[in-house]
């Protein structure tokens, strides 16, 4: 029996950090992988949130850097589930800083969209709980999640297509 729906809203949730100097590259601002693992970290909760037990992250793509990221940032990832299929979640993440300690509006910073699978005790993928857009903007979310989803598996067919073909692996 599949297992029943849930709403997109009951799942997501947010990671919030300040900025140290451990945090920088060699430029002095945030190193991109800071932010990429609190992006994994927060779309991993959700995804496992979701799913109702473990989940792991089989693809991490279209991670967009808008502005750079300053030691003494908060930063907020917010995540949520914008499509569910058999066994896999599309997770999108939207991030924001701010100062530590001035009031000021949030500034998006970085932006990305993760595939999570769930695992079941055999350790193999398992059914996940379908997602159930609530508002319109939950609606598009999926709607644009499922063209990704289209688009990743046809560029995956056209590499296993060239292989097959003869082209050399790197
Ligand atoms: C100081 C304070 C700290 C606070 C801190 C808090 C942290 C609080 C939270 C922590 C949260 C951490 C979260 C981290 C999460 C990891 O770090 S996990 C570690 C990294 N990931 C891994 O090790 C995964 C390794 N890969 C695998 O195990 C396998 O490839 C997978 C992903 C299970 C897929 O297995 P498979 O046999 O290829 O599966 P298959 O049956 O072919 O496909 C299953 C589904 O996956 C999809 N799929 C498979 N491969 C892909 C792909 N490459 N792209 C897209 N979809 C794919 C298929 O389309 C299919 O989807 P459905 O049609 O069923 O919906």
């Amino acid at each position: 029996m599949s297992p029943e729906g849930r709403p997109t809203s009951a799942a997501q949730t947010s990671l919030s950090r300040i900025m140290t100097a451990l945090d920088t590259n060699l430029l002095g601002t945030v190193h991109g992988g800071v932010i990429m693992k609190l992006v994994d970290d927060v779309a991993g909760a959700v995804a496992q949130r979701h799913a109702g037990g473990p989940a792991v992250t089989a693809s991490m793509d279209e991670m967009t850097f808008l502005e750079p990221v300053h030691v003494g940032n908060l930063v907020h990832a917010h995540a949520r589930v914008n499509w569910t299929g058999r066994t896999s979640m599309e997770v999108g993440v939207r991030v924001v800083a701010e100062p530590w300690n001035e009031v000021k509006p949030p500034t998006p910073v970085a932006a990305a969209y993760l595939v999570f699978v769930a695992l079941g005790p055999d350790g193999k993928p398992r059914e996940v709980p379908p997602v159930l857009p609530e508002t319109d903007e939950d609606r598009r979310r999926f709607a644009e999640a499922e063209i990704r989803r289209t688009h990743r598996l046809a560029r995956r067919e056209a590499i296993l297509r060239s292989r097959e073909q003869g082209h050399a692996e790197v």
